[in-house]
């Protein structure tokens, strides 16, 4: 995890009191997470907590993460905040920025060194000393943003993280820095930790400190779990996923049923189904799951449409890739955008890509590389000889083999939460002058 695309130079003047300002660093990456029960309407907008509880797969962070510096120095004049290599302005006063900022410094701890001289621990920052220093921070995403692939959970996880690693922050009760990242960007809170995450909608506290996300299994736990993402779009999504929830909170009685009968019950049975590593169940209840939070945003009104038509051929060529199996072996999933997310198991994966190949090849399969994160795993999947009663199946709903509906396709797995990375992977070059 070496290259820094955005990196960031800073000039940080030397004054008469502060020849040699000193600036304190933090460097994180932390991953995306799609969700198989989805996160969709807000309970109390306030605290950014939400109508009904979720769960959630943390994906590998070698190709889709977030790096983050955060920086602290009594010689910056205010907090700013780059992303993807440009200053964003108002950054500074925006809600979800200072609950994050000023949510983890009010966890601050000293800041102890060892004395090279006597081997003794010396304070060089105490916790109340951090709050006189302003902040910058510096993040980039390796996948776009915005656009329906959970850049902002990545985001606000990876922001969140990194400010813990700088002001050395401890949590007051067990999940506070998940309830810090929610008020981020709700999906965020479930970034903080790898594998399986389900985020406890809470309520049951006036303050919501019980709206926290807890790992239910971590990624060694199912490992054969494998994710093949199809980019079908990644342009900047026309309805963000916070305005299409608050419609949908106001207009859809579809939702509140949802959130009150069916997904306490979903919540259940998918914790079970990743407990006894049960693809059947768990594969299931993720298409229901997606195609109930498609179904409310029609149920929106005016309606909101997120699927549009090859996500819908990837539904119909996944049903009948099932069918034909006798058996679930690969879910599909779609949050805010056109996007598909495939679940299956490292047994079918290249079973799974041989189908998404043949009929959302690349240009050619000379540019395969280009097109299919894993390379071999795509190379495989072109040797892969498919059933000719499967293409029968899928070709009867329509499906031919064409080049262009699917932009790229990351071939994936589940992984950790955050990671801290060197000092040299920092985001900042600062100079001091
Ligand atoms: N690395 C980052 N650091 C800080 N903030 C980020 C980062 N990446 C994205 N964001 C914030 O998240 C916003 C995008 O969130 P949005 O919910 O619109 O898209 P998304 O998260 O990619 O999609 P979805 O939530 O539907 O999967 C950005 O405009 C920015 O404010
Ligand atoms: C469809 C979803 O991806 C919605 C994610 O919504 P966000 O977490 O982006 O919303 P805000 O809390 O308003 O920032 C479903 C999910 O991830 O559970």
């Amino acid at each position: 995890m070496t290259s820094q695309p955005h990196k960031i130079t800073v000039l940080v003047p030397k004054t008469s009191d502060d020849p040699n300002p000193i600036i304190h660093q933090a460097t994180v990456s932390a991953p995306t997470n799609i969700a198989c029960i989805k996160y969709w309407g807000k309970a109390n907008p306030q605290y950014n907590t939400p109508i009904n509880s979720s769960l959630s797969v943390s994906l590998d962070q070698s190709d889709l993460r977030a790096v983050t510096t955060a920086s602290a120095s009594s010689s910056f004049d205010r907090d700013r905040l780059w992303l993807n290599g440009s200053e964003v302005l108002d950054a500074a006063t925006s809600k979800r920025f200072r609950a994050c900022v000023d949510g983890v410094r009010a966890l601050a701890t000293d800041k102890v060194v060892v004395d090279p001289a006597n081997g003794a621990n010396r304070v060089v920052v105490t916790k109340d000393d951090w709050r006189g220093m302003h902040v910058h921070i510096a993040s980039y995403n390796t996948f776009p943003t915005a656009a329906g692939l959970a850049s902002s959970a990545a985001g606000y996880a990876a922001l969140v993280a990194a400010l813990v690693r700088l002001f050395g922050a401890e949590e007051s009760y067990p999940g506070e820095f998940t309830a810090i990242a929610r008020q981020g960007s709700g999906s965020a809170c479930r970034s903080l930790y790898g594998g399986f995450v389900a985020w406890r909608a809470g309520g049951a506290k006036s303050d919501w400190s019980d709206s926290i996300a807890e790992q239910v299994a971590d990624e060694l736990h199912w490992e054969e779990v494998r994710a093949v993402i199809l980019v079908v779009s990644d342009a900047k999504k026309e309805t963000s996923s916070t305005d299409g929830m608050s419609d949908s909170v106001a207009t859809s009685e579809l939702l509140a049923f949802r959130a009150r009968e069916i997904v306490p019950k979903r919540m259940k049975i998918i914790e079970e189904a990743i407990k006894a590593k049960d693809f059947e169940s768990f594969g299931k209840v993720t298409m229901m799951d997606s195609n109930q939070f498609h179904a409310t945003c029609l149920d929106t009104y005016p309606p909101i449409f997120y699927m549009n038509d090859v996500s819908r051929s990837v539904v119909q060529m996944i049903h009948k890739y099932n069918a034909w199996a006798g058996e679930i072996r690969a879910a599909y999933t779609f949050d805010a955008g056109p996007n598909a997310v495939l679940y299956t198991l490292d047994k079918h994966v290249v079973e799974l890509l041989a189908l998404v190949l043949k009929y959302y090849p690349a240009l050619s399969d000379d540019l395969v590389g280009d097109y299919v994160s894993n390379l071999a795993l795509a190379k495989e999947a072109l040797e892969f000889k498919l059933c000719p009663s499967l293409m029968a199946a899928v070709e009867k709903t329509g499906r031919v083999h064409k080049h262009g509906d699917v932009k790229m396709v990351y071939c994936t797995r589940g992984g950790p939460g955050p990671q801290t990375l060197d000092p040299c992977d920092g985001v900042f070059d600062f100079k001091i002058e």
